[in-house]
């Protein structure tokens, strides 16, 4: 109902409606008819039919129950049948590309009247135009399709391809001369990490872990493989294809018999007798997203090989705690013949090409997961302040305060390191971040994911019950909480990133180091 066709009424108007059959509402100074909604109400009829409640104030009870969101479902908002005399609304959802106005619900460098050494306008330009498609666009599609568990919408890739955000998720580089980037938001040559940070954690806010891989995840960690150690021709058609969304392209490195242990893989590649084709055999496990950039056993080590769909490739879809969205598949290499041309980068020399994408891919996890986590605690803050228990606002226990310390000192402590990275990324050569940033980006990256299952863990504690059903109040933290693992085990687990960062310590220290 438009709001030109809402009538005002006084409180004792409406007070004037209070028996089961005819019985109306007031929730944040509108009036609302639920006598015919009542018996269709999914928390049942007799919660409205309580002694101080028909014809009063509800607002306070309402939000202790459900999401703001509710309200604005077509079919809930039509009970609006008025507003009170005299009387404003304040309460509303985040509008479409605003900033959080919660303590903690932005970065700092988003949060107004605080500062950062690190953002320039054109990062602001960006996040601006960024957050303004992740609302309309990409926010509504992600939902849908987690319900679904269908891929994502291909037309929505199709259109960030002509923005060319599929180009700039690839960061910095050679790559974006000439294109015109977000509407010209940014210039390709002043395109630096901080800008794809922006992106990574405008995603990032989206929450939903299956659709976050499912769009587009697969290509920030299988195209750079391409784009960096492929012959000319073969770069140039499939960043085409895959750049623009027409084809999806993801990176096949584990198996069923190794993940971490890349040495330990089994898929073998042997050149055919003419030695024009390698024929590939073998299986691939966990993998997201059409076109593989696959790591093969060849004869003296390894080597990574672009696989196209074709005659031997066959993929079946692997039901993990998160959603079908994501594409996560098993696949398998059957006598696959591949043109000698796809090789990326030398032959048995493929752990460098796999090592390369490392650092990236993990900033990539860690940018995300950052942001992830504040969605949680924004989340927090607004049960603890809406919700009551003992007559007071929950905010009012010690012990949920003591929670919810620790989660935005996390979340902190995440997105300033994270910021401090991606600083000695825009400062430093390729080689000199090789050197220099494995180790501390596989400790960020560990500790970003470790931060975020605690928090899920203080989350759940917090919205008991609701934190674990899909539904209702708790539904973000159930989310969180059932996928939060994903980011824990991407790009390596977490004991293993732990060990690498320690070992290249150990490796740097000065030999006359001494207490
Ligand atoms: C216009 C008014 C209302 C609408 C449209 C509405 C709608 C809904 C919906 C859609 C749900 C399902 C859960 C969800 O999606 O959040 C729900 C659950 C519920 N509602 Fe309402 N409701 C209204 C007012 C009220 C009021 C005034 C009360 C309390 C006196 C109430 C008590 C409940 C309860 C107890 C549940 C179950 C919550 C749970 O399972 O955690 N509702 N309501």
């Amino acid at each position: 109902m438009s709001s030109r066709q809402l009538k005002q009424y006084t409180r004792e108007e409406v007070a004037q409606h209070n028996t089961p059959d005819d019985l109306w509402l007031v929730i944040d100074a509108k009036v609302y008819d639920v006598t015919k909604f009542k018996g269709l109400h999914p928390g049942g009829a007799s919660v409205f039919v309580a002694d101080d409640l028909p014809g009063q104030d509800a607002t306070e009870v309402f939000y202790g129950l459900h999401r703001h969101e509710v309200l604005e479902k077509p079919q809930y908002a039509r009970l609006q049948i008025g507003t009170i005399t005299g009387e404003k609304s304040e309460l509303h959802s985040r509008r479409t590309g605003e900033l959080s106005t919660v303590p903690y619900g932005e970065p700092t460098w988003l949060s107004p009247g605080y500062f950062s050494p690190y953002y320039k306008e054109s990062h602001r330009r960006l996040a601006d135009a960024i957050r303004k498609i992740v609302d309309e666009i990409i926010f509504p599609d992600a939902l849908a399709r987690e319900e679904d568990g269908k891929r994502p919408n291909v037309e929505i890739i199709k259109k960030l391809g002509e923005l060319n955000i599929n180009a700039m998720r690839l960061g910095p580089g050679k790559h974006l001369k000439g294109l015109t980037l977000m509407n010209g938001a940014v210039a390709p040559e002043e395109y630096d990490y901080f800008h794809e940070l922006v992106l990574n954690q405008e995603f990032g806010r989206l929450g939903l872990r299956g659709y976050q891989d499912g769009f587009n995840g697969g290509m920030v960690i299988g195209l750079p493989p391409v784009m960096n150690f492929g012959r000319p021709e073969l770069r140039e058609r499939i960043m085409k294809e895959v750049l623009s969304g027409e084809k999806y392209i993801s990176l096949a490195i584990s198996e069923a018999f190794a993940g971490s242990d890349v040495s330990g893989l089994k898929t073998t590649a042997k050149k055919s007798e003419d030695g024009k084709f390698w024929i590939v055999n073998g299986t691939k496990k966990w993998i997201t997203n059409g076109t593989f950039t696959v790591g093969c056993k060849t004869e003296k080590g390894l080597t990574v090989i672009l696989v196209e769909r074709d005659e031997g490739v066959e993929t079946k879809s692997i039901k993990t705690s998160y959603s079908t969205t994501a594409g996560t598949a098993y696949i398998t290499f059957d006598n696959v013949k591949v043109p000698v041309e796809n090789t990326l980068g030398p032959v048995d020399g493929g752990v460098f090409v796999i090592l390369s994408n490392f650092n990236h891919e993990r900033w990539v996890m860690a940018c995300a997961s950052a942001r992830i986590q504040r969605n949680v605690v924004e989340e927090c803050l607004k049960w603890v302040n809406q919700r009551k228990a003992f007559g007071k606002p929950l905010s009012s226990q010690a012990v949920i305060r003591s929670k919810l310390a620790a989660m935005i000192a996390r979340t902190e402590s995440v997105q300033t390191w994270v910021e401090n990275i991606t600083y000695q990324m825009c400062n430093m050569g390729y080689k000199q971040q090789a050197q220099s940033l494995a180790g501390p980006i596989a400790l960020l990256k560990m500790y970003a994911t470790k931060t975020a299952q605690e928090t899920a863990r203080d989350a759940v504690q917090i919205f008991g019950g609701r934190g674990i059903t899909r539904t209702g109040m708790g539904r973000v933290v159930e989310h969180y909480h059932r996928t939060v693992t994903f980011d824990s085990i991407l790009g390596g687990a977490e004991d293993v990133l732990g060990d690498l960062g320690v070992r290249q310590a150990i490796r740097n220290m000065p030999k006359n180091a001494r207490l």
